[in-house]
């Protein structure tokens, strides 16, 4: 059980590592906001978290299997906000 414990404290500070080096001013730490983008197929959901994270609208995509992953890092009212992205 400790060894379990400690574990996730391990990847809770790996976590925070990356975070805190790509998306913070400073020592102060950035919130993170997880969405969640669910939908029927063939719907858009990739190129919608595509388009937020990265600017860009893919021209061709694939069906998806299993979950695409995202992140990008926003300024809101002077506030750096992580936004990770599931669909
Ligand atoms: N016209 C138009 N086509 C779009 C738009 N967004 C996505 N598409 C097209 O819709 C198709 C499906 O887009 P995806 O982003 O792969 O859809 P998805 O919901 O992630 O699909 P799954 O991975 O199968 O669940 C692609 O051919 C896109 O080019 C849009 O805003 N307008």
């Amino acid at each position: 059980m400790s060894s379990a414990t400690g574990g996730d404290r391990g990847l809770e500070s790996s976590l925070e590592a990356s975070i805190s080096s790509t998306c913070s001013y400073g020592s102060t730490r950035a919130r993170i906001f997880k969405i969640i983008v669910i939908g029927d197929s063939n719907v858009g959901k990739t190129c919608l978290t595509y388009r937020f994270c990265t600017s860009y609208f893919p021209e061709r995509t694939e069906a998806t299997i299993g979950v695409d992953f995202r992140e990008r890092c926003v300024d809101i009212d002077g506030e750096r906000i992580k936004v990770m992205m599931s669909a």
